[in-house]
C-alpha cells in the first residue's frame, strides 16, 4: 500500500490547555482509499483535520504528505466542511472555480474543471445560480465540487453531511462514493455518525479514550453497505465499535 498521509507521534496542545487534545497519533492513510475516523464528541476529530489541513501545527511529531511535513495549508488538500462556507456573491460555478482562478488558471481550463465537476455532482442545471436558492444538500455538493476542483492528493470531510436530512444525506453519500470510484481519490471522513463512518471507510479509525492506544484502526467489511443487508452481524460490528469510543 502506497502511504499518502503519515501521522508521525502527532501531539497537539492548545495554547493554555493543560493535557494534550491530539497524543501521540501514529496512523497513515492510503492512496486510494476512504478512511472514516469516528470518535466521541471532543475527542479531537476536528482538531485531527485542522492539523492535516496545516490550519494548525503540531507541539511535537508531524505529519506527512507524499513524504514532505506538512507545514502550511496549500490546495494538495481539500477540505469540506459542515457549514459548506461557500461565497453567496458568486454563483454556483463561480464557488467551484474560486480555488483556480486565484491560483491563476486560464478561463478555458477552468471552464472545463467546473463543467466536468458540475456533471459529476449532477447540479449542471444550477450552474448560474447563486448559493441562497439552493438546497443544503445541492449547497454540500457545490463544496464538494470546489474542494475537487483544485485536483488534490487528499480529500477531508468535517462533518459535512452532519446537518442534512437522513434522505439528503444517503443522496449525497452516494455523490462522494462515485466521485471517489471514478475519479480514484482519497478521502478522510470525520465523523460522529457510526452508520456513516461504516457505509463511507474502507477502513475505519476509531479515536479511543485509551491513552495507550488512542487510535484504533480497523477493517471495515461493511464498506458501502445497502440497507437492506443490515443483518445481526452488523450490529455486533457497530456495537463493537462503540464500546471502544466510550
Ligand atoms: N481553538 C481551540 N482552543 C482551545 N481548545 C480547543 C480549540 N478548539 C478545540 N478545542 C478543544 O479541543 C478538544 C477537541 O475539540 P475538537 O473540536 O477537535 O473535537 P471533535 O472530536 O471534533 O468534537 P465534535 O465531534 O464535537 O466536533 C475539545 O475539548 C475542544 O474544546
Amino acid at each position: 500500500m502506497e502511504k499518502i498521509i503519515e501521522v508521525k507521534d502527532l501531539t497537539l496542545t492548545y495554547p493554555g490547555g493543560t493535557k494534550p487534545t491530539l497524543d501521540t497519533l501514529n496512523f497513515d492513510i492510503n492512496r486510494g482509499e476512504i478512511l472514516t475516523v469516528i470518535g466521541k464528541s471532543g475527542c479531537g476529530k476536528s482538531t485531527l483535520l485542522n492539523t492535516i489541513a496545516g490550519y494548525l501545527h503540531p507541539s511535537s511529531g508531524e505529519v506527512l504528505l507524499n513524504g514532505e511535513t506538512i507545514v502550511e495549508p496549500s490546495w494538495k488538500i481539500g477540505v469540506v466542511f459542515q457549514n459548506n462556507a461557500l461565497y453567496p456573491w458568486l454563483n454556483v460555478a463561480e464557488n467551484i472555480g474560486f480555488g483556480l482562478n486565484m491560483r491563476h488558471f486560464n478561463k478555458a481550463e477552468i471552464n472545463v474543471r467546473v463543467d466536468k465537476l458540475l456533471e459529476q455532482i449532477q447540479l449542471a442545471d444550477k450552474k448560474d445560480d447563486y448559493i441562497f436558492s439552493l438546497s443544503g444538500g445541492m449547497k454540500q455538493r457545490v463544496a464538494i465540487a470546489r474542494a475537487l476542483a483544485n485536483q488534490p492528493q487528499l480529500v477531508m470531510f468535517d462533518e459535512s453531511f452532519g446537518a442534512l436530512d437522513e434522505f439528503t444525506r444517503n443522496d449525497i453519500h452516494k455523490v462522494v462514493l462515485d466521485l471517489w470510484k471514478s475519479l480514484h481519490l482519497t478521502f478522510l471522513v470525520v465523523t460522529h455518525d457510526i452508520d456513516e463512518a461504516i457505509k463511507l471507510g474502507n477502513r475505519i479509525a476509531i479515536m479511543t479514550p485509551d491513552k495507550s492506544s488512542p487510535m484504533k484502526i480497523i477493517d471495515n467489511p461493511y464498506f458501502n453497505i445497502d440497507l437492506e443487508d443490515i443483518d445481526s452481524e452488523y450490529i455486533k460490528y457497530k456495537n463493537r465499535i462503540l464500546k471502544q469510543i466510550v
